[in-house]
C-alpha cells in the first residue's frame, strides 16, 4: 500500500475509534428507587451503567439525590459510587434496611453468593445461601425469574435460585476419603454427562428454577414444594405475607428458548405458607406472567396473552381480586387501533412498582407506534390515559413510582437516557410537572424524523389491508450542500419495535457521517396486534417490500444520497438485510449482518425456538412438529439464501460464536455461498457473545468494522 493510502486508512480508524470512545464514555441510567424521608425531603437512588474500554467491561455506580419534597428540586447529589459484584440490592419497606444479594469468587476460583442485610450502621448479617445446600445457584437480576422481596414485616426475604441437583460422579470414581457417610448417600453414579435442559439463549444453565425464604434472624431456608415440571420466577408476597404469588413456566414436554419470547406457556400461581396448596389463579388457556400486587393488598394485576403464535405480541392487562378470587380484564388486546390514545401492551413485565398510592390506577409504559409512552390505567373504571412527559416526539418510560412520585427515563434519538422526577395527580385533566433529576446531553448535530408509510395497493395485505407502519430517520448535520449515504436498519424479531430512544450505534453511525433509517415494517410491535399477525407467513416478503418501500420514499424526498444505500440489521434485521440484497442487487453499495437468519429449512434442529420458524413461515406448532419436505419447501421460498445467486454488495457477517438462537452456522453458509460466488465478504465471530454481541470489546470492535467496511465500499 502507498505511504499515503497507508496514512488515510489510519486516519479513518483513528476517527471512528474517536467516534465511538465518545459515545461509550456516556453513562446511563438503568434503575433509580424514590423515597420519603419526611414531609420536607425526597431521597432517590439512581443506578448507572458505563462502558469501560480500557477493562473491557461495564462500570455499574449510583448517585444519590435528597429532593425538596415541595418543588423537587435537586439539594444534595452524592458523587458517583461505584458498585461491584452486586447482582441485587433491595430496600426493605420501612427503608431501615437493604438486603444485598452478591457474588464473589474465593480464592480456589469458586463461585459463592451471599445474601448480605444491611442497616444504616453498616452489615447486620451476611448468608452463604447456597452453602445450605438447600438450592443451586441464586438467579440474577432477570425479567424471567429473578426476583428479591422483603415480606411486609421485614423479618424474611424472598429469592429464586436453581433447584437442588442431586451430586454425580463416575461410574469409575474412587471414593474420596473426606467424603462423609451421607453425602457418599447423596451421590449418584454415572449420571454426571446427562443433558440437563435450559431455557435458551441468555438463559444458559436455567433450568428449574425454584422459590426460597430466607428467614433473616435465623438465618434457615425454606426451599417452597413446587412442581418439577414448573420453573417459578416474579415471586412475591401475597397479602400478609401468608401466601407467595408467583409466575411459574411449564417444562413439559421439553424447554424452548424463553428470551423475547413471551408466548410459552406459563400461569400464575398463589402458594399457601401454611398448606403449601398451589392453586393456579389465571387462565389456564393463557399465558400469563407479572403478578404484581396492590398497595393495600386486595388485588393483583398481571398480563396475559394466548399461548403459542407469536413471540411477542399484544398482552391484555388482568386483576385478581383475593377476596372475591376472581379475574377480570382491565385493558384488553387491541386488534385494530381505534383511537389516539393506546394501541394495547406490548411489555414482557410490569415494573416493579407500578400501582398509585390508592392501589387504584397502574403506571406502565410501552410502544405507542415507535414511541414509547407513560400510561395511566385506572382499575376501577377501567379507563386508559397517556401522561404527559418526556421530549416532542421522543420516548419516555416508568422508572419507580412510590406514593405517586414518579421517576421516569426519557429519550430521543439524539438525547441520551437522562431521568426526571414528577408527581402523579388526583385531577386527570391535568399535566404532570416533570422536573429533571439529571440535565440531557442533546446532541444537536443529529436530528430525526417520524414518518408514516402506506403500502401501494399491491403490498396491502389481504386481510388487513388498513395497515401502515412507520420509520425513524436519523441524520447527521451536513456542512455543505452534500446528501448523507444512508444505512437501511430494520429491527430484529421481527415482533419487536424500534422505539424513539438514543440507540449507541445509530448515533455513532451518524456521528461518522450516515443517516439511518429505522423501519417498523407492518409486524411490528406498538401498532395493534392486526399488525403482528400480519407478518405470520408473510416473512421475506411483507417486511422486504416495506423495507425497500420506505427507502424509496425517503430518498425520493430528496433527504439522503440514494446512490449510496447500505443494509444493516441483526437476526431476524440480518435476514432483511441478506433479502435485501438478494432481491435488490443494485440498490445497495454493500451490507452488514450480526447473527443472521439465512435459511430457514435448516434452523429448526438448531435453534432453541424451532417453533419461531414454523410460526412465522405460516405453520402451527406444536412439540412434536416434524420438518418434512412440505413445511421445508415453504421455509426454502422464504429464505434469503434463495437470493444468493442474485448479490452483487459486499457482505460483512458477525456471529456470537454462543448464540444459540441464531446459530453461527447459519451465516457461516451464507458466507460460504458468497464466497464461491466471489462476491466479497468477510466473517468476524466474536469469543464469548451470545445472540446480541454486547461485550464492550466485542461491541467496541464491531462498530469499527461496520463503518470501516462501509466507507471501503462508499
Ligand atoms: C424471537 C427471536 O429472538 N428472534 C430472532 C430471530 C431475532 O430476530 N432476535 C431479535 C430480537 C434480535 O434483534 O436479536
Amino acid at each position: 500500500m502507498p505511504l499515503l493510502a497507508v496514512y488515510t486508512e489510519l486516519k479513518k480508524v483513528e476517527e471512528i475509534v474517536g467516534v465511538y470512545r465518545d459515545l461509550a464514555s456516556i453513562s446511563l441510567p438503568t434503575s433509580a428507587q424514590v423515597r420519603s424521608v419526611d414531609d420536607q425531603f425526597l431521597a432517590v437512588t439512581t443506578q448507572w451503567s458505563q462502558r469501560d474500554l480500557e477493562k473491557s467491561e461495564k462500570t455499574n455506580f449510583t448517585v444519590n439525590y435528597i429532593l425538596n419534597a415541595q418543588d423537587y428540586s435537586v439539594l444534595i447529589k452524592t458523587p458517583s459510587q461505584e458498585v461491584k459484584n452486586e447482582i441485587w440490592k433491595k430496600e426493605s419497606p420501612s427503608g431501615k434496611y437493604h438486603a444485598v444479594v452478591t457474588s464473589w469468587k474465593n480464592k480456589k476460583g469458586e463461585e459463592k453468593q451471599f445474601i448480605e442485610i444491611w442497616n444504616s450502621q453498616g452489615k447486620i448479617k451476611n448468608y452463604d445461601v447456597c452453602s445450605q445446600e438447600k438450592h443451586g445457584k441464586v438467579n440474577n437480576k432477570d425479567d424471567t425469574f429473578g426476583c428479591l422481596q422483603w415480606s411486609n414485616n421485614e423479618e424474611k426475604l424472598l429469592y429464586t435460585s436453581e433447584r437442588k441437583l442431586p451430586k454425580t460422579k463416575s461410574f469409575f470414581g474412587t471414593t474420596n476419603g473426606n467424603d462423609d457417610k451421607k453425602e457418599e448417600k447423596d451421590i449418584v453414579l454415572g449420571k454426571e454427562h446427562y443433558t440437563v435442559e435450559d431455557w435458551g439463549e441468555q438463559l444458559v444453565k436455567k433450568s428449574c428454577s425454584v422459590i426460597c425464604i430466607l428467614d433473616i434472624k435465623s438465618g434457615t431456608i425454606e426451599v417452597l414444594d413446587t412442581p418439577a415440571d414448573l420453573s417459578c420466577g416474579q415471586a412475591c408476597w401475597g397479602p400478609e405475607d401468608n401466601t407467595v404469588v408467583f409466575t411459574g413456566w411449564n417444562n413439559d414436554p421439553f424447554r424452548l428458548g424463553l428470551k423475547y419470547c413471551t408466548q410459552r406457556q406459563s400461569a400464575v400461581y398463589t402458594y399457601d405458607l401454611k398448606t403449601q396448596k398451589i392453586t393456579s389463579i389465571s387462565d389456564k388457556t393463557q399465558s400469563s406472567r407479572s403478578p404484581n400486587i396492590s398497595p393495600d393488598q386486595s388485588k393483583l394485576v398481571y398480563f396475559d396473552q394466548p399461548i403459542g403464535g407469536a413471540h411477542k405480541q399484544c398482552s391484555r392487562l388482568k386483576m385478581y381480586d383475593f377476596k372475591t378470587q376472581t379475574n377480570q380484564v382491565i385493558l384488553d388486546i387491541v386488534h385494530r387501533p381505534k383511537d389516539e390514545v393506546c394501541n394495547g401492551i406490548y411489555e414482557d413485565v410490569l415494573m416493579s412498582r407500578c400501582w398509585s398510592h390508592d392501589s387504584k390506577q397502574i403506571i406502565l409504559s410501552t410502544s405507542y407506534r415507535s414511541r414509547t409512552v407513560l400510561y395511566c390505567i385506572n382499575v376501577e373504571t377501567k379507563t386508559v390515559r397517556q401522561l404527559n412527559g418526556g421530549i416532542k416526539d421522543g420516548s419516555s418510560s416508568i422508572v419507580d413510582i412510590y406514593k405517586d412520585i414518579i421517576i421516569i427515563s426519557c429519550t430521543s434519538p439524539n438525547t441520551p437516557q437522562h431521568l426526571m422526577v414528577g408527581k402523579l395527580l388526583s385531577n386527570p385533566g391535568e399535566e404532570i410537572k416533570w422536573h429533571y433529576l439529571n440535565q440531557p446531553e442533546i446532541d444537536n448535530n443529529i436530528s430525526f424524523h417520524l414518518s408514516s408509510h402506506q403500502p401501494t395497493t399491491d403490498r396491502k395485505h389481504s386481510k388487513y389491508g388498513y395497515l401502515d407502519y412507520e420509520t425513524i430517520l436519523v441524520l447527521p448535520k451536513t456542512t455543505d450542500d452534500k446528501k448523507p449515504p444512508l444505512i437501511l436498519f430494520p429491527h430484529g424479531g421481527p415482533h419487536t419495535t424500534f422505539d424513539t430512544l438514543y440507540m449507541m450505534y445509530v448515533a455513532g453511525f451518524c456521528k461518522c457521517g450516515f443517516a439511518v433509517l429505522m423501519v417498523n415494517y407492518r409486524g411490528s410491535l406498538g401498532f395493534g396486534q392486526d399488525s403482528v399477525e400480519s407478518i405470520l407467513g408473510n416473512i421475506g416478503d411483507q417486511d422486504v417490500k416495506d423495507c425497500k418501500a420506505a427507502a424509496d420514499e425517503i430518498i425520493s424526498k430528496g433527504l439522503v444520497d440514494g446512490q449510496k444505500v447500505f443494509m444493516f440489521g441483526g437476526s431476524h434485521g440480518g435476514f432483511l438485510t441478506t433479502h435485501l440484497i438478494g432481491q435488490y442487487p443494485d440498490f445497495f453499495q454493500a451490507g452488514c449482518c450480526r447473527n443472521p437468519v439465512t435459511n430457514l429449512t435448516v434452523m429448526t434442529g438448531v435453534t432453541d425456538i424451532p417453533d419461531w420458524v414454523y410460526v412465522e413461515s405460516g405453520f402451527d406448532y406444536n412439540h412434536s412438529c416434524l420438518l418434512n419436505p412440505s413445511y421445508s419447501e415453504e421455509m426454502w421460498k422464504r429464505s434469503p439464501i434463495r437470493y444468493v445467486d442474485q448479490v452483487k454488495a459486499p457482505l460483512l457477517l458477525m456471529i456470537g460464536k454462543d448464540d444459540l438462537r441464531v446459530p453461527p452456522s447459519q451465516a457461516k453458509e451464507y458466507y460460504r455461498a458468497l464466497k464461491t460466488r466471489n462476491i466479497k465478504t468477510r466473517l468476524i465471530e466474536y469469543e464469548d457473545n451470545c445472540h446480541p454481541i454486547v461485550k464492550v470489546d466485542s461491541e467496541a470492535d464491531a462498530f469499527v468494522n461496520i463503518m470501516l467496511w462501509y466507507k471501503e465500499h462508499s
